[in-house]
């Protein structure tokens, strides 16, 4: 991407006497990326998040919001962003509107019209005036959200956003952070440990354990794998598809699959017509030809040795 980056972390440390929680860290989000940070129990991804929010202080390294060093500029790069770090808290007598407008003066210029514009962004119109002891846990969520999109920060940090919430409400807050991020240009820094959810909500995952980086990928983009992909070719007849290829290539025949519907084996991008050319004279009907992708699951057991995350 060629445009500036809106955080910046730079060898971020964390040490808490002696003990490195997290490791000369470093990665970065752009405009519009809604970016997963993965890790197993205790990887340090809270440790990570306070560092970049400015509520604990960095050992070494530094943390850059809209080039604002946390460290050194602490007031421009916190007025860049917004973060949700700990379950929020609010006054239960108040209505949400009360709580927003309580929260907004402590900004210089947030109008009204700001405050019904995160509203209606985060779908609380219809509760707004109730108060928020009555509010579902998800209402909460999406109140602490309102609350940090205020100001209009460019980066909003959102530790375990989806925690404790059904499946409805998990689906429904990836669609915020889509909103938001689609509408307000906010890159979006989310932590989790639901796997899936990540995969769903997320334009890229960084992936630590121990407190270091061990991966950062895209998550929509193929497996960059230094090995063939595995590819699946969908055929009326996947059994006698196996049969040929395995004939013709009995070294790799214990890595050919026939499914229900296809047949899949490890392949090179260039020899993927020769396959076809193959199955096409043994008679067999191809419908289609596709990449088989690792979920994050199987990639994130891969990278950091077999960790699960719960
Ligand atoms: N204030 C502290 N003093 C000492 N050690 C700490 C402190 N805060 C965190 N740690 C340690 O740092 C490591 C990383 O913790 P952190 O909470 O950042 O991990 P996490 O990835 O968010 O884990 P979880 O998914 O369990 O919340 C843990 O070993 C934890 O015990």
């Amino acid at each position: 991407m060629a445009n500036k980056p809106i955080l910046q972390v730079i060898n971020a440390t964390k040490r808490y006497a002696g003990k490195t929680v997290v490791d000369r860290l470093s990665f970065d989000l752009y405009k519009g990326e809604i970016v997963g940070l993965l890790g197993p129990n205790g990887a340090g991804k809270t440790t990570t998040m306070r560092m970049i929010v400015g509520l604990i202080s960095i050992t070494e390294g530094d943390v850059l919001v809209h080039g604002h060093s946390i460290k050194h500029r602490y007031v421009q790069a916190v007025s860049h962003l917004g973060g949700v770090i700990e379950n929020p808290e609010f006054y239960p007598f108040f209505s949400g509107y009360e709580n927003l407008r309580h929260y907004a003066r402590m900004y210089a210029d947030v109008s009204e019209q700001r405050i019904a514009e995160v509203v209606a962004l985060i779908g609380l119109s219809d509760v707004i005036h109730k108060r928020s002891d009555a509010y579902s846990l998800g209402m909460k969520q999406r109140l602490g959200i309102a609350q940090a999109l205020l100001h209009k920060p460019s980066l909003l940090v959102l530790d375990e956003p989806t925690n404790g919430l059904d499946p409805a409400g998990i689906r429904e807050m990836r669609d915020y952070f889509k909103r938001i991020a689609r509408s307000e240009g906010v890159a979006i820094l989310v932590s989790s440990h639901l796997l899936s959810e990540i995969e769903l909500m997320c334009d890229r995952v960084v992936i630590i354990q121990n407190g270091k980086l061990v991966d950062t990928q895209t998550v929509s983009a193929p497996l960059e794998d230094n090995q063939a992909s595995v590819i699946a070719f969908e055929v009326d007849d996947p059994p006698k598809a196996r049969q040929i290829l395995a004939a013709r290539y009995p070294e790799g025949a214990d890595g050919i699959v026939a499914g229900t519907h296809t047949v899949s084996l490890p392949v090179e991008r260039e020899r993927i017509t020769e396959i076809l050319a193959l199955l096409l004279a043994a008679q067999l009907r191809i419908f289609s030809v596709q990449p088989v992708r690792k979920n994050l699951e199987d990639r994130f057991l891969e990278k950091t040795g077999g960790n699960r995350i719960v």
